[in-house]
């Protein structure tokens, strides 16, 4: 992963992707951004009050010199009317003028806005505010990428050279089988991005019929669409599998061993938001590994959220990855 991050860092290097930063009064947020900029890596802009922004660069020793601020409650009043234009536009009919100018108040919707109109490449948020918030703008304004009809979020989960893709940790509540079929296929395209050759497990409580119920029921039937959705990837898809039957190799071979995936997955989709979530907690709180993420699947533009237990390595990374996102 080391590797990894130096290309992405060297593939973004000078391509002064600008990043916006809604959280620019929090420290973590600061101390990225501060040398990312530094580094050449991308442009940030904070945004924020300005007094509560300096007051938190003062008490860090944070130089801002490099960096653009902007606090929306005093943005110009022209380019603010244009804004709210452009945001009732995209919402039409369903926001009026009076609820997009409370909305531009908000230093997400502000931020979206301004990766909505081009004025920034990404957006990174979530160190303060939670994952709804965070990503509500971007899914009413930004919306999903062509070819794609929902957003999901996947976590690279790594420790020393191991690296594994976990999803949907972070968005989806209620998972049907057309969904955990699209997020398997996403969180395949993820695993590539990553360096990792992917083996999708289609996660359960059952392996191969071990347990009926509805709810096994429903990852067979994601496993048939996912295959359906993308032959090219028909062998390296399988399920329903136990996390065991996926992971350890010896197990896989007793519970599933006609099973191409089972023992060696590397992709894990999770078969409702409750157990991807606190999946994703468990291996890293208990099994020490790092949790980059959660990546934004399926959107047309890079928005990514962080976790609020992230601290300023997580969010320098989140933000070398939304700008390679921005690159292609
Ligand atoms: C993401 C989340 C906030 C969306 O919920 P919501 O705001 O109630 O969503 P709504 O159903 O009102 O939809 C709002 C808009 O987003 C769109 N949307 C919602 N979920 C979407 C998805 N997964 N993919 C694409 N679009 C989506 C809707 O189509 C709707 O668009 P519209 O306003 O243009 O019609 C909600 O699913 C959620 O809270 N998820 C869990 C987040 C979380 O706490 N995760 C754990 C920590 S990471
Ligand atoms: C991804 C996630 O779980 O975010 P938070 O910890 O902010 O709820």
């Amino acid at each position: 992963m080391v590797e990894l991050f130096e290309q992405l860092k060297q593939k973004i290097s000078g391509q002064n992707k600008v990043i916006v930063f809604p959280e620019g009064e929090d420290a973590r947020i600061q101390g990225a951004a501060v040398r990312l900029a530094n580094e050449g890596l991308i442009k940030p802009i904070l945004l924020g009050n300005e007094n509560a922004i300096n007051a938190t660069a003062i008490k860090y020793h944070y130089d801002l010199s490099n960096l653009s601020v902007i606090d929306p409650l005093k943005y110009d009043v022209n380019a603010l009317a244009k804004l709210n234009a452009s945001l009732v536009e995209r919402r039409k009919g369903k926001t009026d003028a009076e609820t997009a100018e409370k909305w531009l108040q908000d230093v997400n919707y502000f931020g979206t806005m301004l990766v909505y109109t081009g004025k920034a490449d990404g957006m990174v948020s979530g160190a303060t505010h939670p994952t709804g918030d965070t990503v509500r703008p971007a899914l009413q304004i930004i919306k999903t990428a062509p070819g794609s009809s929902r957003i999901s979020g996947a976590f690279i989960m790594q420790k020393g050279d191991e690296r594994y893709v976990f999803s949907d940790a972070a968005i989806n509540i209620n998972v049907d089988a057309s969904a955990m079929a699209e997020i398997a296929i996403q969180s395949a395209q993820t695993a590539k991005v990553f360096d990792i050759e992917p083996k999708v497990a289609m996660l359960s409580f059952s392996t191969k019929g071990s347990a009926k119920s509805p709810l096994v029921d429903k990852v067979v039937e994601a496993t048939k669409l996912a295959k359906e959705m993308a032959p090219e990837l028909a062998n390296q898809i399988d399920g329903e599998l136990q996390f065991d039957a996926a992971f350890v190799a010896s197990v896989g071979i007793a519970k599933a061993p006609e099973s191409n995936v089972a023992g060696h997955a590397n992709t894990f989709i999770f078969p409702s938001l409750e157990s991807g979530n606190i999946g994703y907690k468990i291996a890293q709180r208990l099994g020490g590994y790092e949790a980059i993420g959660p990546i934004l699947q399926g959107l047309a533009k890079p928005v990514s959220d962080l976790s609020r237990g992230a601290n300023e390595e997580d969010v320098y990374k989140v933000a070398i990855i939304t700008a390679a996102q921005a690159l292609s």
